[in-house]
Order: C-alpha cells, then structure tokens, then sequence
C-alpha cells in the first residue's frame, strides 16, 4: 500500500537546540554544565518528531543554512525524520534551554536566526508550494518568523494551503500571529501570554472569541495549570490535567500541536482533540528534551482529563 500523505510542519527559523543541566543555577556567577544535548529543533521539527513517534507519515521543510544549518540535516537523518529543507546563505541559529533540576525551573535563549533575502523568500514559497501540490494532510506552522521575513510571511504559508484545500496549524505568536488571521488558518493556538498580547484582552475566552473573529478557524489556547480551552464554532470546551507535573516545559506546546494535527487530520471531535493535547503536552514535560514524550504519562494521563464544554 502506498504511504500516505504526510503531514508537512514548516519551521521558517530553524534552530540547534542546546539543553544544559546546571542543577542549582547562580545567577551573577560563572555555572558549571553538568550535561549538554544538542539537536535539531525549532518549533515544526519538534512536532514532527512528536507526530513520527505517534505513527504518523511527516515531512519537515523551513530554512537552514550554514555549519550549524548542517547540523540540523544531519540531526534529522538520524533517525530519519524526511526532511525537504531549503538552503539560504545566513547561519542557522542556536537556542539555549538552562534546566535547572534543584530549581525545578528553566531559562530559554532563543536567538533570532539568519538574515533571510526577498529573493530567498520567493524561492522558498516557490518550494513550499511545490511541497503542498505533491499532497499533503495538513501544514503545521510553527515557530519565530527570521529576520528580514515580511510581518505577514505566515498569511501567505497560510493563503498558498487553504487555496488547494490543505488545512493549516498556525503556532506562532507576537507580530506574527495577527497578520496572518486574514488568510484562515483552521487553528491557532496561543499560550495565555500570547493571547493577551495579541488582543489585549485578559479573560482567555473573550481574547479567544476576537482571534475567531479575526479569521482564525479554532483557537486552542494553553492555559498553563490550567489546562487548554478550545474555541471553535461548534462550541468551547476546557480540558485540565489530572496533576501537576514538574520537568522541563520546553516543547510542551510543540507536543500540543502535534496532537491537534492528528485531531484534524483524523476529524476527532474537539473534548477528543483537546484530552489529547493536554495530555500529549503534559508528558512532554517528563522528557528531558523537546520533542519527546514519556509513554507511560501519556497513557496515564489521557482517560484521567477533565474535559467541561463551557
Ligand atoms: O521559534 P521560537 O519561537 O524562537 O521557538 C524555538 C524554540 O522553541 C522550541 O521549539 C520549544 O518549543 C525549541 O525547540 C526552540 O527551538
């Protein structure tokens, strides 16, 4: 039997990312690493690498350049993870996780990535759009927007899918997440911060209501303890974790993505779709490093979600 379609997650910026574990972090004072990994990241490579590990047929594509662009490529080749990265002259960036296990806490770096031409841009959309016309299930966006990028690069991703019929996830926040509303991504999904910066509404649901009405399709929004609330034009819902558990964050959201993707492309009902975010997400946080979920939680976690239509 033929493989199916994949799911293609876009990470326009790229990264190498450094975890260091410095149990007892000084600040103001000269820290000791106890441990460093170093893989390919960036928000869309996360994702997929948590939508391969669900089982799902993924394709990789976003900007990569340089030494440390190779890095990435040869990070993805082992396991493999299909990639179609297109290649531009600046330097993949790096991005620094400091998890600090005494703490229980974690201090992110993320640097701002390669410089990015008006010419490169061009060809990449060219690429992109060659990627959506060989047939993909979904497009999931993801991530920062590199500089020298137009502020609305993400409605143009997003434009280029919907008008071949490819449902679109947009992960991404700041000044790039409004601008691309307009084109319709299916779903969004902002953390409580991100939501509030964008709207300036401090009530999750009201900011969540204005995204809709912006052109967004559903938006999940992550609520921290609190779980994720999903407001979609079949109704909202909340879903909490059954317990809090301590780890590093970092990726969380990327695994929340992940199973929202597999919500859309499989047509879960949302309470579904949003359990299995919040409990994806949840075991993410036992993982030493993004992109990874530990099983066991998972499996625990999931039929003990609280979900409430509201
Ligand atoms: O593109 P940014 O918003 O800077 O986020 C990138 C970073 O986020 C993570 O994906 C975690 O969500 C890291 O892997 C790191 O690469």
């Amino acid at each position: 039997m033929p493989a199916p379609d994949p799911i293609l997650t876009v990470t326009l910026n790229t990264a190498l990312d450094l975890t260091y574990h410095v149990p007892g972090v000084r600040l103001h004072h000269s820290n000791r690493v106890a441990q460093v990994a170093a893989r390919a990241g960036g928000k869309g490579i996360n994702v997929a690498r948590v939508l391969d590990r669900l089982g799902q047929h993924t394709l990789v594509t976003g900007l990569v350049g340089g030494p440390t662009g190779s890095a990435v490529r040869a990070d993805l080749a082992r396991p493999p993870l299909a990639e179609a990265l297109f290649t531009v002259r600046g330097e993949t960036r790096r991005t620094v996780a400091v998890v600090d296990p005494i703490a229980a806490d974690v201090t992110l770096f993320n640097e701002p990535g390669p410089r990015i031409t008006a010419t490169e841009w061009a060809a990449f959309t060219a690429h992109y759009a060659r990627l959506l016309d060989a047939g993909c299930r979904a497009v999931v966006l993801a991530g920062s927007v590199p500089p020298g990028l137009p502020s609305d690069a993400y409605g143009t991703l997003v434009a280029l899918a919907r008008q071949r019929g490819i449902p679109v996830l947009l992960d991404t926040a700041g000044p790039w997440l409004l601008p691309a509303l307009a084109a319709g991504p299916d779903l969004v999904k902002p953390n409580a911060d991100e939501l509030h910066e964008a709207t300036g509404l401090a009530d999750p649901l009201a900011a969540a209501q204005a995204l809709l009405a912006r052109g967004a399709g559903a938006v999940v929004a992550s609520l921290g303890a609190e779980g994720m609330l999903a407001v979609t034009p079949q109704g909202a819902w909340q879903a909490v974790p059954p317990e809090r558990l301590a780890g590093n964050p970092t990726g969380a959201g990327d695994s929340a993505v992940a199973a929202l993707s597999v919500g859309q492309v499989d047509f879960l009902p949302w309470p579904q779709r949003l359990a299995e975010a919040v409990a994806l997400s949840a075991a993410t946080v036992l993982s030493p490093l993004a992109g990874s979920y530990d099983e066991a939680a998972y499996r625990s976690l999931l039929p003990r979600v609280r979900v409430t239509a509201l």
